[in-house]
């Protein structure tokens, strides 16, 4: 199995302090041998945090960009100053983004080319609702957020995210995630031909210190997406510490 990737998205949590004392936390604690790790803070912490992690094996990711390079868009980051801070990787279409600023799925495209072209790796999360799961709509759901989400020539990471898992304490079960892997991989290939077959998958949805070692044991899961439990150093450590050994 390849290596996997953790990735911790703070979302809108915690002070300059706050994420100073949770980085240090994190280095003191990385097992000698650790998978891809990668931190989103909040953007005004980025600056900070990029000199605390530079010499060290965390990566810095960002929770958002816009799609265009520069000009008249109050408010808004581009990825080449995203790359101009040292952040490598970048989130993109999180359910709370396509929610609460209503960004849709051709949107999230044009943001993921533009992070390709800045040299960032595009995280992009899909996810059906409980409803859309309940009405046995969540594959139609998946596939069409693929096809609109994804550019031609996609060399980023997908994160399936449920949105009915996230933050609930109630994660999709192991068999839930498995057939949803599954579909997903044939959907990529049935998009991107071979190259679909290379598409990272990260599973994220109330991953935590208990059920992070059984997620990432599945087949085709290539690390997780973590929310709550990244901003505890001891939950989101032994997190790091499964997929060492997965
Ligand atoms: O939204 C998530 C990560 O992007 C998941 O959040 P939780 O791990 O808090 O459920």
């Amino acid at each position: 199995m390849s290596r996997q990737i953790i990735v911790g998205n703070w979302k809108m949590n915690g002070t300059s302090r706050d994420s100073q004392v949770l980085v240090q936390a994190l280095l003191a604690g990385l097992p000698p041998s650790v998978p891809d790790v990668v931190v989103c803070p909040p953007f005004t912490q980025l600056a900070l945090l990029s000199d605390a992690l530079k010499p060290t094996a965390v990566a810095l990711g960002a929770q958002d960009c816009h799609k265009d390079v520069s000009g008249a868009h109050t408010g808004d980051i581009s990825a080449s100053m995203l790359t101009d801070l040292g952040v490598s990787y970048v989130i993109l279409g999180h359910s709370e983004r396509r929610q609460e600023h209503g960004e849709l799925d051709e949107t999230v495209r044009e943001k993921a080319v533009a992070a390709g072209k800045a040299g960032l790796t595009p995280i992009v999360c899909i996810g059906e609702t409980e409803d859309q799961r309940d009405s046995g709509e969540h594959f139609d759901t998946l596939g069409w957020q693929i096809k609109g989400s994804l550019p031609d020539g996609f060399s980023g990471i997908l994160a399936y995210e449920p949105i009915w898992a996230i933050g609930t304490g109630r994660a999709a079960t192991t068999d839930e995630i498995a057939e949803t892997m599954k579909f997903l991989r044939e959907e990529l290939v049935r998009q991107f031909g071979e190259a679909g077959k290379t598409i990272r998958i990260l599973y994220g949805g109330s991953v935590n210190d208990k059920n992070a070692a059984s997620i990432l044991a599945i087949t085709d899961v290539a690390g997780a997406l973590v929310g709550g439990a990244s901003l505890k150093a001891e939950a989101f450590l032994s997190i790091i510490g499964a997929a060492s050994a997965a």
